[in-house]
């Protein structure tokens, strides 16, 4: 077999997986269905139904899917079945890129495990660990720690959080932790040689690249895989549009325009840099708009109260930058703007993701000045989707 031949199908999804349509059929103990059905759920999405039951059969598993689709859910189920709660050890590690989804995956652990008893605390950098949790984890009554790489390595390291009963490591938003770019890789490497030699290890993502998964096979071991085709990451029910607004200085008044159709429902819009992010909040405020901003300079105490306010409606249209991208869910977020186009090319995608939530619809609105053509245009290629004009009677519809 030539080389690139033998390349492709080492990244196919692995052959004859089991598909379970309904909960139920999942082997799951009684008290975690009984959590799923109080959550709301009642059908599994298309990754729950393939993925929940390798987890729990102890593989390693690669799982992609688009945004959006339940893959909190699906890694949870499965490390909740896995774990023994008789058992006062930590046995999950679920690792993720910012404070914000660290904490929601938490709650989500919480919500999805009420019935079973399950303590599990968030670890996350820039506020000081609260004494409680520091109790918690020293007398060994944390069964599940959702975490910030940085924090939960130096935890390790200080003896506060012993791994030696971990049985599974869980890497959501993995292509980002495994990056070069935010400089996350070598603190999961050096949080990997801490576990137990046979800890399970399962990784998540809606964007998995070639390079990523060779680098899982670092510390993967024949890892189940699946995954989803290029052409099908991009979901059909978020309608993508660009406004032409020729050069920078137009973009603000353009926003002006969309401001009523922004609030309709919630709506983020993004923004490449901090200064940015902290400028556009300013002027829009100052035209009386009301808005809300938030980036990774800010105060803990001011990113929390921005994501309640932003999470209980109070707040209706967040700005951001990346730091907003990946896995935060607020299912009315139904327009997501790029105000820029995103430098890295994943981040459209998790962008566009944070609206149309588990099949609802969403729009994306790209703000294209003829210097960012080119990058729409390979935007496009790169998820072999087309980006049309937004139309004129866009207001109607959105
Ligand atoms: N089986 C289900 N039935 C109903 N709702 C579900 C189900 N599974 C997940 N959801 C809901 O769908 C929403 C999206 O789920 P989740 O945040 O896990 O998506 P994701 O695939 O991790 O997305 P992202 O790629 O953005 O991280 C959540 O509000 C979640 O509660």
């Amino acid at each position: 077999m030539d080389k690139q031949a033998d390349l492709k199908l080492r990244f196919r999804t692995s052959q004859k997986l089991e598909v379970c349509p309904a909960f139920e059929s999942m082997g799951l103990d009684r008290k975690l269905l009984q959590g799923i059905y109080a959550y709301g759920f009642e059908a599994p999405s298309a990754i729950q139904s393939r993925a929940i039951t390798q987890i729990i059969s102890g593989k390693d598993v690669i799982a992609q899917a688009q945004s959006g689709t339940g893959k909190t859910a699906t890694f949870t189920i499965g490390m909740l079945q896995a774990c023994s709660f008789g058992q006062n050890d930590l046995q999950c590690l679920i690792l993720s890129p910012t404070r914000e989804l660290a904490g929601q995956i938490n709650s989500v652990v919480g919500n999805l495990g009420s019935f079973l008893n399950v303590k599990s605390v968030a670890l996350v950098g820039g506020n000081k660990m609260a004494k409680q949790d520091s109790q918690k984890l020293q007398n060994g009554q944390v069964h599940v720690v959702s975490g910030t790489p940085g924090r939960v390595l130096d935890l390790i390291k200080r003896h506060v959080l012993v791994v030696k009963k971990c049985k599974m490591l869980v890497l959501d938003e993995a292509d980002e932790l495994l990056g070069e770019s935010l400089g996350f890789k070598q603190q999961i490497y050096d949080i990997f040689t801490k576990l137990p030699k046979n800890c399970q290890v399962v990784v998540v993502s809606a964007t998995m690249s070639k390079d990523i998964i060779e680098v899982t096979k670092k510390f993967m071991t024949t890892p189940v895989k699946i995954l989803v085709k290029q052409e099908e990451i991009s979901l059909e029910k978020i309608k993508q549009y660009y406004v032409d607004v020729d050069k920078e200085d137009w973009k603000f008044d353009t926003l002006c325009d969309l401001y009523d159709s922004l609030t309709i429902t919630q709506c983020v819009i993004f923004c490449n840099t901090k200064r940015k992010v902290d400028w556009l909040a300013i002027k829009l405020t100052q035209s009386n708009f009301s808005v809300a901003s938030m980036h990774g300079d800010m105060k803990q105490e001011e990113r929390d109260k921005v994501m309640s306010d932003f999470r209980s409606g109070k707040s209706r249209v967040l700005i951001s930058t990346d730091v907003w991208a990946r896995g935060i869910d607020v299912q009315q977020v139904s327009l997501v703007v790029n105000y820029d186009l995103p430098d890295i090319m994943e981040n459209y995608i998790h962008r566009i993701g944070r609206s149309g939530r588990f099949g609802r619809k969403g729009i994306a609105i790209n703000f294209v000045t003829k210097a960012d053509l080119s990058h729409l245009k390979q935007i496009e290629k790169f998820y072999k989707i087309r980006i049309k004009p937004m139309p004129a009677n866009f207001a109607d519809f959105s």
